[in-house]
């Protein structure tokens, strides 16, 4: 699977947190991420990653165009819902996308484990996505 990992800055811990504790699942998938998350994760965990710009500069955008174009399977993306954001507008996108492509995206730490898990474990997911 394309994974794409996003967290902002609180919750940049629990991203880093889940990379390692489900680093044998996500070695064996493409990983995607906005710049600072991206760096986080491969400091702690060695995995590779695709890096994109910082999410306040234009990283939330890139990872849009990749939901756009279909790239992606996951989107996994820690919002902070106690922060406002400069860049809030991006994070709605990038959010709405998911929802025009019909594409799995867990907001918080349970549902990114519900979903890496199953997903993982059941390839035949995208029949959902192509059923409606
Ligand atoms: O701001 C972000 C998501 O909106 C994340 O960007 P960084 O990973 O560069 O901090």
């Amino acid at each position: 699977m394309n994974i794409a990992l996003v967290a902002h800055d609180k919750k940049k811990d629990n991203i880093v947190k889940f990379s390692v504790k489900y680093k044998s699942i996500l070695k064996n998938h493409n990983l995607f991420a906005t710049g600072t998350t991206g760096t986080r994760i491969h400091d702690v965990t060695g995995l590779e990653i695709t890096r994109y710009l910082s999410g306040p500069l234009g990283g939330d955008q890139q990872i849009g165009s990749l939901i756009a174009y279909e790239k992606l399977d996951l989107v996994i993306f820690l919002r902070d819902p106690l922060t406002s954001q400069p860049h809030e507008p991006d994070v709605q996108a990038l959010l709405r996308l998911c929802d025009v492509h019909k594409l799995p995206v867990a907001t918080n730490i349970t549902t990114a484990e519900i979903l890496l898990l199953s997903m993982n474990k059941n390839p035949d997911w995208k029949a959902i996505k192509a059923e409606y």
